[in-house]
């Protein structure tokens, strides 16, 4: 019995007739920080969208929390308690930051609320200083703090953070990143894509690195830290 909160085997994915992913195993356990790597366009997004049902034309078998879900829709994988924050937010921009948040307040599926309004606030203090303004008021690093805000309200099992710091200010970078430090060490699942590398191979307890729609690397984060050549050989760094 495994404690995969998604499990994937041999998956494929195409945009029209282009042939994107090759035959990817991928999984992610309860409590693990997975870090995944690759350089441009060399799938990740469409890994992680493929997973959770947003790529329509795939195939392979998914698992999410151990049941079959390789034909699920998006709906079905956020129900099963796995937050998806895409690269570009998703915010609603005519609701408050309070209503963006109090929306989407939800009960894990083990019945606990670990994220409440409260505990966001604390989490993202300039979302406690913007609590009645517009979504469309926000800069674009507090939108992407209120996008994680409102994945943590829904108190999934697992969260998934494409490019969570991508177009930022250095300090609101600095921002994101202790944030997802607070996300990794209060034992939620996390699955990190993000250009900073470093940071990556920092946070994550598991690596794995894509290339034309491969896993060419995947390893324990500490010993891959320890002998980084292998990763800057994918990376081009
Ligand atoms: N909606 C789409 N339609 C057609 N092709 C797409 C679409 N989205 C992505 N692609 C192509 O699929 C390939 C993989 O893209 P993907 O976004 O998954 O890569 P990535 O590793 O996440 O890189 P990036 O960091 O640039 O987002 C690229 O060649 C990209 O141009």
């Amino acid at each position: 019995m495994t404690d995969d909160i998604i499990r994937a085997h041999d998956i494929h994915a195409w945009y029209g007739s282009s042939h994107i992913l090759h035959g990817i195993d991928f999984h992610l356990q309860r409590g693990e920080t997975v870090g995944l790597l690759g350089r441009n366009g060399m799938g990740k997004s469409t890994l992680i969208r493929s997973l959770l049902g947003h790529v329509k034309q795939r195939s392979g078998r998914i698992e999410l929390q151990q049941q079959a879900m390789s034909g699920a829709r998006p709906y079905q994988a956020a129900r099963l308690g796995i937050a998806y924050v895409p690269e570009g937010r998703g915010i609603f921009p005519n609701l408050t930051v309070r209503e963006n948040l109090l929306m989407c307040a939800r009960t894990g599926r083990d019945g606990t609320t670990a994220w409440d309004f409260e505990r966001i606030l604390q989490t993202f203090p300039r979302l406690a200083e913007r609590l009645d303004n517009m979504g469309d008021q926000l800069s674009g690093g507090e939108q992407q703090m209120l996008s994680i805000g409102r994945a943590l309200m829904t108190n999934p099992d697992a969260i998934i953070l494409d490019e969570a710091t991508e177009g930022l200010a250095p300090l609101i970078v600095e921002e994101i990143w202790r944030v997802i430090g607070i996300i990794r060490n209060s034992g939620l699942a996390t699955m990190v894509v993000d250009r900073n590398y470093r940071k990556v191979m920092d946070q994550a307890d598991r690596l794995v690195v894509l290339e034309k729609g491969r896993v060419v690397l995947e390893g324990d984060a500490r010993q891959l830290r320890s002998d980084p050549s292998q990763i800057h050989q994918y990376l081009g760094v």
